[in-house]
């Protein structure tokens, strides 16, 4: 089996390991997270990113508080947690997978009735919630392979490889399965301005992988569809709403339509974890509006006045109309989303 590049984030005895993505592809430096505030600042700052890798990290930040917790009395730990449960969710507000994971956190402290039971079974959860993405990702990647056949090359966007989850990723998860089976997918990445993630992440882990990846900027896509026979693009997700309207990095939306008005297919590619049915349509997805600074400057040198006005959305939502098949570790999914997005979670 293939290992990974390397992994995002781990547990490691009384601390958090973290891979600094920020510095990528340079270089691959750790850093220890040792108090929850490491942790919000952490994901804020996109030192973690990628909806699955943002939920496990708050998983582990919310073990790291309750193992240094001082709390004498059970009722007080457990109203403290939910106050640091609220903080960390503070941090960034598109990506369900956050929510989604503090919530299963939140859920464990209700079935104990002791601060220890209750350290050990916030850490147990948290490892529970990285395993089992690791092999849900996995099952995504099996189940995209099936979409493909030797010889195709995708174009994706942004990065929702490995270190965006516990492994394998959800975009790139097929690639990872292409290479053990001796099937040859070819990639186009794009670089995903401003932070960059396709230029610095995917490009990188899939050279790392011995993919056959080509890096474009954003503004070639179109062109790059129509001259070098791009058979279909995959992305990752951040939220799916109850009717698959889809909320992911932004450029996402335009890379759709053009998979439309191209005639190619266009794949989101995400974990049961990542569809939000309590939010009905992409509409009331709260899109993340990150700092001017990441567009007014590139490698700390400003590429406009430094008191440019700025739109910087970190995301944008791609209509359910748009997408070909929502492929997840239950299978895939398409056409009436609302109905087969249900139907995955019974
Ligand atoms: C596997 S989730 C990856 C998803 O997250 C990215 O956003 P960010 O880098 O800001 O966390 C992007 O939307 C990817 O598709």
């Amino acid at each position: 089996m293939l290992n990974t590049p390397i992994r995002s984030v781990e547990w490691s005895n009384d601390h958090i390991t973290l891979l600094d993505q920020r510095l990528l592809p340079s270089q691959t430096e750790f850093i220890t997270l040792t108090a929850i505030e490491d942790v919000w600042e952490a994901i804020f700052e996109l030192k973690v990113r990628g909806a699955p890798a943002i939920g496990i990290t708050a998983a582990y930040g919310l073990a790291l508080w309750a193992q240094q917790s001082q709390h004498d009395h059970f009722n007080e730990f457990c109203e403290d947690l939910k106050k640091q449960a609220a903080y960390l969710e503070t941090s960034r507000p598109t990506a369900v997978n956050l929510f989604w994971a503090i919530k299963r956190i939140l859920s464990v402290v209700e079935r104990v009735s002791t601060i220890k039971k209750a350290k050990e079974a916030i850490l147990d959860k948290a490892n529970v919630i990285a395993k089992e993405d690791e092999d849900v990702c996995r099952s995504i990647g099996e189940h995209a392979i099936n979409l493909f056949q030797d010889g195709d090359t995708l174009l994706t966007h942004c990065n929702a490889g490995g270190i965006a989850t516990a492994r394998y990723g959800t975009a790139l998860a097929p690639f990872y399965i292409a290479k053990e089976r001796g099937i040859h997918l070819k990639a186009f990445a794009s670089e995903t301005r401003p932070v960059l993630q396709g230029a610095r992440l995917t490009a990188w882990e899939l050279q790392q992988l011995g993919i056959d990846v080509t890096l474009i900027t954003d503004n070639m896509v179109a062109h790059t569809i129509k001259t070098k026979g791009i058979n279909a693009i995959i992305v990752g997700a951040d939220r799916i709403a109850a009717n698959g309207d889809t909320a992911n990095k932004i450029g996402t939306y335009g890379l759709a339509l053009l998979a439309k008005a191209l005639q190619i297919p266009f794949y989101v590619a995400a974990p049961l974890s990542t569809i939000d049915l309590a939010t009905s349509s992409g509409e009331d997805i709260e899109i993340e509006e990150r700092h001017a600074d990441e567009i007014r400057k590139l490698n700390g040198q400003l590429v406009t006045t430094a008191d440019m006005k700025v739109f910087n959305p970190a995301f944008d939502v791609t209509p359910a109309e748009l997408i070909t098949g929502i492929i997840t570790e239950r299978g895939i999914v398409s056409g009436d989303y609302k109905t087969k997005l249900e139907g995955l979670f019974i």
